[in-house]
């Protein structure tokens, strides 16, 4: 998340403490705004809805709080971390965007029992390839550091503390599916069954967005979640065109990998797999690996065919990864292809299909949710980097 370009990071809480803050300082978003004991002011804490609850990390350095606002959309909203990334997040104004709960309630899915997975999201209309399913916020928001630093049973309270403090008292959060065997603690369960890991100022966090949780893996999935990190959302949409009564699906690791690696992958979240491609007829599944191995070991080859010189032979070998592939279904993966076919046909001088990957790429970025449009700058930038990157256009060939 960006800060305003006026406002610096956050002084450390213990100097805000202890009031040694120079008045001179510019204003900035504060994670404690007026928290001294002696301003008795109503809601002295906003944005905050509550005093933050803080433990400090062993060794005594640094500092997490649990910073709730419980009136946040339906159900509010928690984070445990530390006082800069909660000014950061005030930056943003975050709490100030405003959480749309016609999209967040749908009208394209519904939550209902699957058999072997607890429940799961079903389609209750078609959905086209590329239409948002829906758009969820975070409820609960972890530093991923928080949970070695602080000593665990400070770092359950706080959890607690962060989950009860929640407008719907964390029963939207508690309610979620609860299957890690690791966890000792029931919301450290709910965490790790159902959080997902991004960044907030620039820092790595485990989010739970209570609506997300309830979509199962797949490792062909038929949709994907797209981040909207300055504000705290995500949004799923669909990766190929869904029927009513399907089930939604999505992937919670990289795409592509074969059937061993996804499962070593999967075991972090602390189950078995019984996706389509994962229980297929055991000829299904080798085939499927056969080909992610191939994409692999191919996108590998182009590169080095590319770099040693031979840009027809790494066309060749970019066109056969792009239909692999499509067999395998990975539309998320064409993106980074056809930059590479853009790249080639840069270097051979030709203008107009580079201009045509190049576009074909954004296009992926822009469904996927990275960029908003396909701008004739962003092509631009494109052809600055390869120059950078593969000196002057056209020479070599
Ligand atoms: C984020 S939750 C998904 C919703 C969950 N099924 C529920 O009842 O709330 C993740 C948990 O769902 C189950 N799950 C998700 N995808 C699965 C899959 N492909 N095969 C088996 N279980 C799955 C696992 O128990 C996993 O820990």
């Amino acid at each position: 998340l960006q800060t305003t370009t006026t406002c610096p990071s956050s002084p450390p809480f213990v100097l805000r403490q202890e009031g040694f803050l120079s008045a001179e300082l510019p204003t900035c978003p504060d994670s404690h705004p007026k928290i001294d004991s002696h301003l008795k002011i109503k809601n002295h804490y906003t944005p905050w809805t509550h005093a933050p609850d803080c433990e400090p990390a062993t060794g005594g350095k640094d500092i997490y709080c649990a910073y709730t606002n419980s009136h946040h959309g339906s159900r509010g909203w928690s984070i445990v971390t530390s006082p800069e990334v909660a000014a950061d997040v005030i930056g943003t104004g975050y709490l100030d965007a405003h959480v749309n709960l016609t999209r967040l309630a749908g009208s394209s899915f519904e939550v209902v029992s699957i058999e072997g997975k607890g429940k799961g999201v079903l389609a209750t209309r078609d959905i086209k390839k590329g239409d948002e399913i829906l758009l969820d916020y975070a409820a609960l928001v972890v530093d991923i550091s928080f949970t070695a630093a602080v000593p665990v049973n400070k770092g359950y309270r706080l959890l607690h503390t962060a989950v009860d403090r929640m407008g719907d008292g964390g029963n939207g959060v508690m309610e979620l599916g609860k299957s890690n065997e690791f966890a000792q603690d029931v919301v450290e369960d709910v965490l790790r069954t159902n959080a997902f890991q991004m960044a907030l100022g620039g820092v790595p966090h485990m989010a739970v967005y209570p609506a997300v949780s309830r979509i199962n893996h797949a490792c062909k999935p038929n949709a994907y979640i797209r981040f909207i990190e300055d504000k705290l959302q995500v949004s799923v949409a669909a990766a190929k065109d869904i029927k009513q009564g399907e089930e939604i699906t999505i992937s919670y690791i990289t795409l592509g990998k074969p059937s061993e690696e996804r499962k070593k992958n999967l075991k972090q979240w602390g189950f078995e797999c019984s996706c389509d491609l994962c229980t297929a007829s055991p000829a299904e599944v080798q085939a499927s690996d056969n080909r992610r191995k191939k994409i692999e070991e191919l996108r590998d080859y182009a590169i080095r065919a590319f770099q040693a010189g031979k840009p027809y032979q790494a066309l060749r070998l970019t066109r056969q990864v792009i239909n692999l592939l499509a067999s395998e279904e990975l539309f998320p993966m064409y993106s980074e292809q056809y930059e590479n076919m853009a790249r080639i046909f840069w270097v051979l001088n030709d203008m107009k299909n580079a201009e045509k990957y190049a576009r074909m790429s954004l296009d992926i970025l822009v469904e996927q949710g990275y960029i908003p449009y396909v701008k004739d700058e962003y092509i631009d930038v494109m052809w600055r980097r390869f120059e950078q990157e593969e000196g002057p256009r056209g020479e070599r060939y």
